[in-house]
């Protein structure tokens, strides 16, 4: 009832924000990441900033404040990927996605927490759009409940101008449609035992960021199914950041061997210079550095 006192059982205190743990979770990975934000001049601003540096991310961009004001903050563009969400103002985040595309930086939004009146150039300036069941449902007003609605939003979301779409649809995987190949793809995901699902599709978001940085060439399709087995680990530990894996938790399947990044892998089996990883995900054409 309200007003009345109850006795809690737990008390917990995480870090978070979507933007946060996805920036948390791409470092993780193993991308040199940075986050650009304002924290309050306090002692939660101060751990905030910290768990950042704890963490590996950069915060030379990152700001703490006492009285929240708004300042116009140009940022060198000198990155692979900017990630932008919609818990600031979404003028402030099409800014960003603008400036980034003019750099010719890969974006990725996240229209998180979801608006219904998303301005229209929005859907225009990003190269992933990557929402979850309830975004898509109230950007299009079509309701999700399925593969099929996920691939009927994407198209719908398609319409609206943006060039890919991933639809997540959480223990189903997510949903790839890209405007150069109109039908959309279901990528399904392993069976787990969810014990927290909290913050699942920022650990994906975060994932497919490492995987766009790292390996620009690989099809969407593939990046997103690798990202959906990085978020099927986060799922299975309680907590938000606390249950997001790092580079060395992860299957020899999903991981970047960092000191080998200048040494290319050539494969034996292919005429041509291709770079093969792994025998099950070889993409013809591509030359990847691993
Ligand atoms: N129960 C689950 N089993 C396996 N994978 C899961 C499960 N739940 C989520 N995932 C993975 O996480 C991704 C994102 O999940 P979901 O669609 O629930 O995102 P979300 O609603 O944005 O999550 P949250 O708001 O909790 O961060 C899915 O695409 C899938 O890859």
């Amino acid at each position: 009832m309200a007003g009345e006192t109850i006795h809690g059982h737990r008390f917990f205190i995480g870090f978070g924000g979507k933007g946060a743990n996805q920036c948390v979770q791409a470092a993780r990975m193993g991308a040199k990441t940075a986050m650009v934000c304002k924290v309050g001049r306090d002692v939660f601003g101060n751990d905030y900033i910290q768990n950042f540096k704890n963490n590996d991310i950069s915060t030379g961009n990152s700001q703490t404040v006492l009285h929240w004001e708004n300042a116009i903050v140009i940022v060198a563009v000198n990155a692979k990927v900017l990630v932008c969400q919609l818990e600031i103002n979404p003028d402030t985040s099409l800014q960003a996605l603008r400036m980034a595309r003019e750099n010719h930086v890969k974006t990725i939004c996240n229209p998180a927490p979801a608006i219904a009146d998303l301005c229209s150039d929005f859907y225009k300036v990003f190269d992933v759009f990557c929402c979850n069941e309830s975004e898509a449902e109230l950007l299009t007003g079509l309701s999700v409940t399925s593969v099929e609605d996920a691939s009927q939003v994407g198209l719908e979301l398609l319409n609206k101008g943006c060039g890919s779409v991933i639809v997540t649809l959480g223990p189903q995987g997510c949903v790839v449609c890209q405007s150069r190949n109109m039908a959309p793809k279901h990528i399904p995901t392993t069976a787990v035992t969810a014990a927290d699902t909290t913050g699942a599709g920022d650990s994906f978001i975060g994932a497919l960021a490492f995987y766009m940085a790292h390996y620009p060439t690989m099809p969407l399709e593939e990046m997103a199914r690798r990202a959906n087995l990085v978020a099927a680990m986060s799922v299975q530990t309680v907590g938000t950041q606390t249950s997001f894996p790092f580079q060395k938790d992860l299957p020899t399947e999903l991981k970047v061997t960092l000191d080998l990044k200048t040494t290319p892998l050539i494969c034996a089996q292919c005429p041509q210079n291709y770079c093969l990883y792994n025998k099950q995900n070889h993409f013809p054409g591509e030359f990847w550095i691993m």
